[in-house]
């Protein structure tokens, strides 16, 4: 099995039910506003969407043809958040899955140093997709979208939290750090430094067949 196959193979996203609602220990911590209220779980079969940038006259439109996989809320500086939010939410699908419908001339890329190429809208800041170009990195053939950009429901559910320690980055006070990961973990969302166990043993599979010293 390649490692795409792996990628997509660890799951749908759905869990059972929504976790993590209002009324627990830490519910007055914000995360994200699409998880805040729980996790919402995603609907089998879900053939994809449409995704708009914040724009309200002439948005950017992006084709998503499949569901997404691999959801998480992520900490990093560099993924976009919604105002307010302390993380981004962010999931994965096959490059050849995303097209860009509407008004590609407003998309720029943010960073072209960066190993995600994230194209964001020029006059509103969203970003509508974030693909790899680099043949040799593990996750080359899988976009980054956000699916919250979408109208329609039934997209996979976050499953665990990305660099969380990241948030400190954006200013966020330390001592915060304590009570965002308890409401993570309420959440269903698993707090992590890096990506979760299943992305990072791939992306170390990916790096020791490169160096030869696996099959
Ligand atoms: N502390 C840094 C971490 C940035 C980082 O490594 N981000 C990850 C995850 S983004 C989606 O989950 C990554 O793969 N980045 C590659 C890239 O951004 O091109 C920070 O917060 O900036
Ligand atoms: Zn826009
Ligand atoms: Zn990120």
């Amino acid at each position: 099995m390649g490692l795409l196959s792996n990628l997509f193979g660890g799951g749908d996203g759905n869990a059972s039910s929504t976790t993590g609602g209002g009324g627990n220990q830490h519910s007055d911590v914000k995360i994200h506003p699409q998880v805040d209220n729980g996790v919402k779980p995603g609907s089998s079969n879900f053939p994809g969407g449409k995704l708009t940038c914040h724009c309200t006259s002439d948005p950017v439109v992006v084709e998503v043809s499949a569901q997404s996989a691999h959801n998480h809320v992520c900490g990093c500086t560099k993924c976009w958040k919604p105002d307010g939010a302390v993380f981004s939410q962010i999931a994965v699908v096959g490059r050849d899955h995303v097209k860009v419908l509407e008004h590609e001339e407003k998309l720029e890329v943010v960073d072209p140093s960066a190993a995600i190429q994230r194209h964001a809208c020029k006059a509103c800041g969203v970003h509508m997709f974030g693909r790899i170009e680099d043949t040799n990195h593990p996750f080359h053939g899988l976009d980054f979208v956000h699916t919250e950009l979408s109208d329609q429901s039934g997209w996979s559910g976050a499953e665990f939290a990305a660099f969380c320690s990241s948030i400190i980055e954006s200013g966020v006070d330390p001592s915060r750090m304590d009570g965002i990961r308890a409401r993570l973990s309420e959440l269903g969302l698993t707090p992590y430094d890096c990506l979760s166990p299943p992305l990072m043993d791939a992306i170390a599979t990916h790096v020791a067949k490169q160096k030869g010293v696996l099959a």
